[in-house]
C-alpha cells in the first residue's frame, strides 16, 4: 500500500491530513481500486467516481458517531478505504472476505448492506425520527445516486422528509447515470440544476438545496455539506461527478463507465443473458406486439440487441421496477405482450405489482429473471433465491426454469404464446453449459434419464440438470440407479409430473433457490393430498441469507454440486431403508 493510504486506520487520520495532501490521497485510492477491483472483479466505475466526495464526507462528519447511509452500497469501496479496510481489499467479493457493499459484520461505519436501491433516504428518515425522540445529536446523512433518485421509494422518503427538521444531508452524487444515462423528467431537471436552473424541485418541495459543486474538488464538497448540515434541516448538496474519474479505460467506456467489471475480464463463452438476448430479438421480428421493459439495466439484462433493432419498443423506467410492473399491465391492456426483464432479486420490490395489478387482470405480462439462484460475488441482497418461492403463490402465473439454451428459447417462445395470465422465466448468472437433450416429454415435463425399477427419482429445477444428470452417473457405477426428470415449468405444479412423483418411492427435488416453499415443498403437500407414499425431499439452498463467494463456492457449501447430490442421494436412500 501507499504512504498515505498506509496511515489511514479511520477518519480520524483523514481530517488529521492537511489540505494539500488530499490530492495525492485520492491519486491513491485510485491506484488502489484499479489494482484490486481489475483483479476482483465489482464496481469500479462508481467508486472511481465517489473518491473526492467520499474523503469530504469523512472529513465533515464524525462516523460512526454521525451515521452515513449509502444508497445501494456498490460505490462505498473508498468508505471502506477511509474506515481503516485498504489492507483488505486482497480479498474484495471472495468467500471469507470484504463485501462489495457495507457490511456491519466488518465495520461500525457501515451500516445499510442492502444493495437494492433507492432505500437510503427512508432509512434517513426513520434514523433522523429515532434521533430526535432519542434527543441525540447525531447527524444522518444519506449518499444518493441521480439513478438511486429515479427509484419511487426516494421520493417517498422526500416527501416526509420535507418541511421537518430533521438534519438529514442527502449527499446527490450526481454523475448523469445509472449504468447507462439515467432517463425521463428527473434526468432532465438535474441536467437543468447543472446548467444554473433555480429554484430546484427540491426546494419546491421544502427541502433546502445547496450546490451544485464540483463532486471531485475535495474542498468545495467539504464546503457545501458543511453549509448544508448547519442549516438543521433537510438538504440536498448537489455534487457534479463524473463515473470512472480518473482511470482512461472507465472514462472512455462509454457503454457504463466501467460500472461492474469481471475478474479477469468477461471470455467468450455464452452467457444465459447473451441467449436471451438474441432470442428475444428473434422474437421481436415475429411478433410486433411484444415490447420490452427494463429498470435502468437494458445492457446487464441482455436487451441492447432488442433495443437497438425496436428502440420504439423498449422502454427504461429507470430504477423504478414497480412502475415497471404496473406500466407493463398498461401495456398489455393497450394489447402489448410486454417482456420485463430483470435481476430475479430486483422483482422482489414489484410482488404487489405482480400480484395485483397484472395476475388479477390475468394480463399477458412476461416477467424475464436473469441471476435467478445463487448470483454469487453480490453477496445475500442479489442471490436470486426468493421469486420460485414466491411467484407460485400468483394465481395464473406461470413460471419456467429451462435446464439449457435450447429450453430457454423454447420457454420464452412459449411464454409470449401466453395470452391469459402473467408467466415467468428464471435462469442464472453464468456461463451456459451444452444443451441437456430429453428422452422423452410427458406432459409439460422432460425425462432425462430413465431408470427401469429406479431407486429414486430427481426432479432437477433449470440448471440444477446438469448436476443431477452427472450425480446420477456417479451413483450408477456404484449401483445405486436413479432417473433424472426436468419439469421445465415449475408453477403450477404439473398433473403429469404429480402423478409420476406419486409412482416412486423417494424423490428428490433439486433446486437453485431458499428451501422456504421451493418445489419440492409443493410435490410433497400433493403427495399428502393424494395420500400417497412417496418421500418427497427438497434439496435447495438453506433459508437464510447466503454470504458472498463465487456461485459454484456458494453451490458446493449447500450440497448442489453432482458430488453433493450423490452424497445426499445415498444418505436419503440409507434413512429409507
Ligand atoms: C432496486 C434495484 N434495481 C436495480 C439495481 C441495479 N443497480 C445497481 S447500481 C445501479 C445504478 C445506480 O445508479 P446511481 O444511483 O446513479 O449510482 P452510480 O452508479 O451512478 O454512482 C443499478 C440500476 C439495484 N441495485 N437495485
Ligand atoms: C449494484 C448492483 O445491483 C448491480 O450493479 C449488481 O452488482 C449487478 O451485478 P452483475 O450485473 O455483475 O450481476
Ligand atoms: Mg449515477
Amino acid at each position: 500500500m501507499t504512504a498515505l493510504l498506509e496511515g489511514i486506520t479511520g477518519p480520524a487520520d483523514v481530517r488529521a491530513l492537511p489540505a494539500d495532501a488530499l490530492p495525492d490521497l485520492a491519486e491513491e485510492i485510485r491506484v488502489h481500486l484499479v489494482r484490486h477491483v481489475t483483479r476482483a472483479g465489482g464496481h469500479l466505475g462508481p467508486n472511481l467516481g465517489a473518491v473526492e466526495l467520499t474523503i469530504a464526507l469523512h472529513r465533515v462528519f464524525d462516523s460512526p458517531h454521525d451515521v452515513l447511509l449509502f444508497d445501494t452500497g456498490h460505490q462505498a469501496y473508498v468508505h471502506k478505504v477511509l474506515t481503516g479496510r485498504a489492507g483488505d481489499f486482497g480479498t474484495l467479493r471472495r468467500a471469507g472476505g470484504l463485501s462489495g457493499y457495507p457490511s456491519a459484520a466488518e465495520s461500525p461505519h457501515d451500516v445499510i448492506e442492502n444493495s437494492h436501491a433507492s432505500t437510503a433516504l427512508s432509512y434517513a428518515d426513520g434514523v433522523a425520527k429515532a434521533m430526535r425522540l432519542k434527543g441525540s445529536a447525531r447527524r444522518v446523512v444519506a449518499v444518493v445516486g441521480d439513478g438511486a433518485l429515479t427509484g419511487g421509494m426516494a421520493w417517498e422518503a422526500l416527501n416526509n422528509l420535507a418541511g421537518t427538521r430533521h438534519p438529514v444531508v442527502v449527499l446527490l452524487n450526481d454523475n448523469g447515470r445509472s449504468y447507462a444515462p439515467t432517463t425521463g423528467g428527473l434526468a432532465a431537471h438535474l441536467a437543468e440544476l447543472r446548467r444554473g436552473r433555480r429554484p430546484t424541485l427540491f426546494e419546491d418541495l421544502g427541502l433546502a438545496y445547496v450546490g451544485p459543486v464540483d463532486g471531485h474538488d475535495v474542498l468545495a464538497v467539504e464546503r457545501a455539506l458543511r453549509q448544508g448540515a448547519r442549516l438543521g434541516r433537510p438538504v440536498v448538496v448537489h455534487c457534479l461527478t463524473r463515473k470512472g474519474e480518473g482511470h482512461r479505460p472507465a472514462e472512455q467506456d462509454l457503454a457504463d463507465h466501467l460500472h461492474t467489471v469481471s475478474p479477469g475480464g468477461s471470455g467468450t463463452v455464452p452467457t444465459w443473458t447473451d441467449v436471451f438476448g438474441a432470442e428475444i430479438t428473434r422474437i421481436g421480428e415475429d411478433r410486433a406486439d411484444v415490447v420490452c421493459l427494463t429498470a435502468a439495466m437494458r445492457g446487464p439484462t441482455g436487451l441492447d440487441g432488442f433495443a437497438h433493432r425496436f428502440p420504439e419498443r423498449t422502454f427504461d423506467v429507470g430504477i423504478a421496477e414497480q412502475h415497471a410492473v404496473t406500466s407493463a399491465a398498461g401495456l398489455a391492456l393497450g394489447g402489448m405482450h410486454p417482456v420485463v426483464a430483470v435481476y430475479a432479486t430486483f422483482l422482489s420490490r414489484a410482488f404487489d405489482q405482480v400480484l395485483l395489478d397484472v395476475a388479477l387482470h390475468r394480463l399477458p405480462v412476461t416477467f424475464v429473471l436473469d441471476r435467478a439462484g445463487v448470483t454469487g460475488p453480490d453477496g445475500p441482497s442479489h442471490h436470486g433465491m426468493w421469486d420460485a418461492s414466491v411467484l407460485p403463490v400468483v394465481p395464473g402465473l406461470r413460471l419456467a426454469a429451462p435446464r439449457d439454451p435450447a429450453r430457454l428459447r423454447e420457454a420464452l417462445r412459449e411464454a409470449v404464446d401466453v395470452h391469459d395470465g402473467p408467466t415467468a422465466v428464471r435462469y442464472p448468472k453464468a456461463k451456459v453449459a451444452g444443451d441437456i437433450p430429453a428422452v422423452r416429454r410427458t406432459g409439460r415435463y422432460d425425462v432425462l434419464r430413465e431408470e427401469p425399477g429406479a431407486a429414486g427419482l430427481l426432479v432437477a429445477v433449470g440448471p440444477m440438470a446438469g448436476p443431477c444428470l452427472e450425480a446420477a452417473e456417479e451413483l450408477a457405477a456404484h449401483g445405486v440407479r436413479v432417473a433424472v426428470v426436468d419439469p421445465r415449468w415449475i408453477a403450477p405444479l404439473d398433473p403429469e409430473l404429480v402423478k409420476l412423483v406419486a409412482a416412486h418411492r423417494l424423490v428428490m427435488a433439486v433446486e437453485d433457490t431458499t428451501t422456504t416453499g421451493a418445489l419440492g415443498g409443493r410435490l410433497a403437500q400433493a403427495m399428502a393430498v393424494l395420500g400417497a407414499p412417496t418421500r418427497v425431499g427438497t434439496f435447495a439452498l438453506p433459508a437464510n441469507f447466503l454470504p458472498h463467494g463465487s456461485r459454484e463456492e456458494v453451490l458446493r457449501a449447500h450440497g448442489l454440486d453432482a458430488a453433493g447430490i450423490a452424497t445426499t442421494v445415498l444418505k436419503r436412500l440409507e434413512e429409507c431403508g
